[in-house]
């Protein structure tokens, strides 16, 4: 008889980030603390949302990790390996877009692909493939000048895709793009999960993120405030007010004194009666059909996403206590003090500002 064993145990994050702090000093003007303990973690097969309003150190974490800045402290990880000391073994599988993307003008797509293909030893039969999959194929053969910002971008994303990466790092992909060209990119960036590939996606946009991510990191000032995914964390922030929708204005009186006497708070009017505080919104169903009045319907005030965000973001960090997490967002497991925390974070040496 054989034996099977089945490894129980759980796959390691594909990014591990504890404790990253980075200073950015200057000789004239006073030094800016871009990243102060951020810590971030993000599965494989996900993408993960990297939010922020502008200056919350996003691309500085972005850079940090890629091996183009040097953090003053922190312990990063990438596909279970330290970095930025095994960045040149992990290089093939990780394609970033992080600096502004730069191409030469008088170049098509098509040959500007070529020529990195041919630098890293790839065939052409890949940069058609990765002109596929950024949906640039009908236009490769245009001078890159007369591309449009979108273009541009998804040029980088074709660039960063060449190696057939397992990990794809964008900084605000869509920044300064039109809705359809947002709309194109988010389709083209949900088809790479599709296939496998893990993403992490910086933006300030919120609802871009509800709309692509399954997880994120929402990050101010250099500190995480709070993590998990999408889903979760906006329905942790959704207010519990309901809207109940009675036959007549009459109707929608006696419901309103029915809730009110059960203890929950009242506005609205007629046959619209807005209810909060009530347990869910089975139980407001309840005290109304108790009392033989029915409901025409019944809504859950939905979130309002941008509130959410300057709410979560909009907290004070004070300087000195790291770190900044919303801990009733962690599960129980991932919950664990500040200090027990430091104790995990280690020295990198080599600051550069
Ligand atoms: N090279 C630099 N020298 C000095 N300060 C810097 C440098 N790069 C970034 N900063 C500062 O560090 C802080 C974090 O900047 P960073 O660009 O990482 O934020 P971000 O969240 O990516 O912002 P944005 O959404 O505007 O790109 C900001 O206060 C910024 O002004």
């Amino acid at each position: 008889m054989s034996v099977t064993h089945v490894d129980t145990t759980p796959p390691s994050p594909v990014i591990e980030i504890t404790g990253l702090r980075k200073r950015y000093r200057s000789i004239r003007r006073p030094g800016t603390t871009a990243l102060d303990g951020l810590d971030m973690v993000v599965h494989r097969g996900q993408i993960h949302g990297f939010l922020g309003p502008n200056g919350s150190g996003k691309t500085t974490t972005l850079r940090i990790l890629l091996g183009l800045a040097a953090a003053d402290h922190g312990r990063m990880r990438v596909f279970g390996r330290p970095v930025p000391q095994c960045l040149p073994e992990l290089s093939d599988r990780i394609g970033a877009v992080v600096e502004s993307p730069r191409f030469f003008g008088s170049f098509t797509a098509r040959l500007t692909l070529s020529l990195l293909a041919g630098t890293i030893g790839l065939p052409d039969v890949r940069v058609e493939e990765v002109l596929t999959a950024v949906g640039l194929r009908d236009r490769a053969d245009e001078p890159v000048k007369g591309y449009s910002l979108g273009m541009r971008q998804r040029l980088a994303v074709a660039s960063a895709l060449l190696k057939d990466p397992d990990l794809l790092i964008l900084d605000e992909p869509t920044n300064g793009m039109d809705p359809a060209g947002i709309r194109e990119m988010r389709e083209m960036m949900r088809g790479l999960a599709a296939d496998g590939m893990t993403l992490l996606v910086s933006s300030h946009l919120l609802s871009e993120v509800e709309q692509l991510c399954d997880t994120m990191t929402i990050v101010s000032r250099g500190r995480r405030v709070t993590h998990g995914r999408v889903a979760d964390i906006v329905a942790a922030h959704t207010s519990d007010s309901v809207t109940v929708t009675l036959a007549d204005a009459a109707e929608g009186a006696r419901a309103a004194e029915v809730l009110r006497r059960a203890g929950l708070a009242i506005s609205g009017r007629a046959e619209r009666v807005e209810v909060s505080g009530a347990e869910s919104p089975a139980a407001v169903t309840r005290l109304l059909s108790d009392k033989g009045i029915h409901l025409s319907g019944l809504t859950r005030q939905a979130a309002d996403l941008e509130t959410v965000f300057l709410r979560l973001t909009g907290t004070a960090p004070v300087d000195g206590r790291y770190p900044q997490i919303d801990h009733s967002l962690l599960p129980p497991a991932a919950r664990s003090t500040p200090d027990e925390r430091e104790l995990t974070v280690t020295v990198s040496e080599g600051a550069e500002s």
